[in-house]
């Protein structure tokens, strides 16, 4: 569905901050983006919704060029940003205005939406609070039915409960024609939700890869340090050294996003160039 091919972006004045990027996102996945601050997570998803213009390479939506920001290709994306930008209009002013550039857009779903997030659909959007005014993005976004569905840092500013509904409406409007990335550097909010571990590193994508896959060929577990360097990467923790192994039960195994996430980023590549060994590569 989407295929970014030799990306290479940089702002104007400024060096790469994405190079010779390659990425493809399948419909019926929810992919989560994870990247330290300043990997260039946010200007990634500007390149994948035609908002940022390569300076090499291209982003592709079913096979047309996302920087030519054509009609046909923007009525089927709908990008949230980090911050949202809400105008002095009720929200059903702003359905009004908005939700006919997204042919797909469902007025019985955007109000279930709103009602789970308990965000009034009369009151001005300017006037809710943050978290309001994000709650009700999302709820226009997903009620747009778009196939592919960006959202960036949608989890900030949502409260303890909202996090959790958010994670039970984007789970439950999953299509198979449907493609979500959900960039986030808070990565407890990803647990149980996203199906496929997508990390920005150094200007380039360094794991790309489905949580099942990973569980069934990885060991997540606290281990004494006299058994750490059996470990494919292991670090401190209260409870003892935290380690990813090898899966050697055939077991799947609970990931620890975080701890994965640690891993693919150390300068210690042991847990990387496990996971590009052709044993593994075949099995996947
Ligand atoms: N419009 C811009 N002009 C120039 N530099 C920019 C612009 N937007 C972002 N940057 C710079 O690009 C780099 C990457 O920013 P970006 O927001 O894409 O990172 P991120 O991974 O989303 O970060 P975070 O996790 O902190 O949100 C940062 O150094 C930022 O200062």
């Amino acid at each position: 569905m989407i295929k970014v091919e030799n990306l290479s972006f940089g702002y104007p004045g400024r060096p790469l901050l994405l190079e010779d990027l390659c990425l493809t996102l399948e419909q019926g996945h929810i992919y989560g983006l994870l990247g330290r601050n300043g990997a260039g997570k946010s200007t990634l998803l500007k390149n994948l919704v035609g908002l940022a213009f390569p300076r090499a390479g291209q982003c592709l939506l079913n096979g047309q060029s996302t920087a030519k920001r054509l009609p046909s290709m923007l009525e089927k994306v709908y990008f949230l940003p980090e911050e949202v930008y809400v105008p002095a209009l009720s929200g059903g002013q702003f359905v009004a205005r908005t939700a006919s550039f997204y042919p797909q857009f469902d007025g019985a779903s955007f109000q279930r939406y709103l009602h789970e997030f308990d965000v009034p659909l009369h009151a001005v959007l300017s006037q809710l609070s943050f978290g309001q005014q994000k709650k009700f993005m999302i709820a226009f976004g997903l009620a747009t039915n778009t196939n592919l569905l960006v959202l960036d840092e949608p989890t900030n500013g949502l409260d303890i409960p909202s996090k959790a509904q958010f994670r039970r409406l984007i789970a439950s409007t999953l299509t198979p024609e449907r493609c979500v990335i959900i960039s986030t550097h808070q990565v407890r909010d990803l647990d149980n939700l996203i199906d496929t571990v997508v990390v920005l590193h150094q200007q380039r994508i360094v794991l790309n890869e489905d949580l099942e896959q990973l569980a069934e060929h990885l060991t997540f577990a606290t281990v004494s340090p006299a058994h750490a360097h059996e470990a494919l990467y292991a670090e401190d923790s209260m409870r003892g050294q935290q380690a990813i192994l090898p899966n050697l039960t055939g077991r799947p195994s609970k990931i620890d996003l975080e701890l994965l996430f640690n891993a693919i980023t150390a300068p210690n590549q042991a847990l990387t160039s496990y996971l590009n060994q052709p044993s593994y590569v075949q099995s996947v």
